[in-house]
């Protein structure tokens, strides 16, 4: 379980993060809903240690991140960040090198999924693709937790049905996942859980599933309750 207990981020003396509090669980997709600018890729810099917070406290399985807890735990950025003069089997073949966690025999599994060519050069993809093959490769990576920062944003429906699919493959099953997004349609069937920002706190966390089993709502439901007030 990744726990996040009252994070404070200030940027200058902009506060950001103002006590935010969530857990999220291993085979669980947990989704952190908010408008642009509300701190959500703060919040995933925070929990891989990538930014310095003011004050609160991040456990992955009960431990602080270590140099170890790298082997269970990867972030996947908005923007792929190989070089785009590389081919996706040159990309595959540097996250090999680099990580022994990769499975390129997942990673295989995931071309296929995607119908990409490991020939094709990054540059040369669509936007759809280009991040499909982000994806793919932290997807590959045999860790227990995936972060991923607006997996969806600015893609086409059908290549965000795509990558939904995967979602509830057996490609990302027992991991656990959070994906931050500002907008969940076309994916509100894949979220398990839905913690929701708004000025620096979570205004409210929920098991989608059961707000819709005992109170007939759906997720933006809820959130218009939340924003709209
Ligand atoms: N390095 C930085 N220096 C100063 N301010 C920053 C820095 N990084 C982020 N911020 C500010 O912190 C706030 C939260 O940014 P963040 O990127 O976490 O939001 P977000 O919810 O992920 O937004 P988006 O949906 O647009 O990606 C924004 O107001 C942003 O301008």
């Amino acid at each position: 379980m990744i726990e996040v207990n009252n994070l404070t981020k200030k940027f200058g003396r902009k506060i950001v993060l103002n006590g935010v509090s969530f857990t999220a669980e291993k085979g669980e997709i947990t989704c952190l809903i908010g408008v642009n600018g509300v701190g959500k890729t703060t919040i995933l810099n925070a929990i891989m240690n990538l930014t310095p917070v003011n004050s609160g406290k991040i456990l992955i399985d009960g431990d602080k991140i270590k140099k170890e807890s790298y082997e269970k735990i990867t972030f996947i950025p908005d923007a792929i960040t190989m070089p785009p003069q590389m081919t996706i089997a040159q990309a595959m073949q540097f996250m090999q090198d680099f990580y022994n966690s990769w499975n390129q025999q997942r990673a295989t599994e995931l071309l296929g999924f995607f119908k990409l060519k490991e020939e094709e050069r990054i540059s040369n993809l669509s936007k759809g693709n280009t991040a499909k093959v982000n994806l793919l490769l932290g997807l590959a990576l045999d860790v227990d937790y995936l972060l991923m920062d607006e997996p969806f944003s600015g893609i086409d429906i059908f290549s965000r049905e795509q990558i939904a699919d995967v979602f509830t493959s057996h490609l990302v099953e027992d991991r656990g996942v959070i994906i931050t997004t500002h907008e969940i349609n076309d994916i509100e069937h894949i979220i398990d859980k839905v913690v929701l920002l708004d000025n620096g706190v979570v205004s409210k966390e929920f098991n989608a599933e059961e707000v819709r089993e005992n109170e007939g709502k759906s997720v933006i439901d809820v959130m218009r309750e939340v924003y709209r007030g």
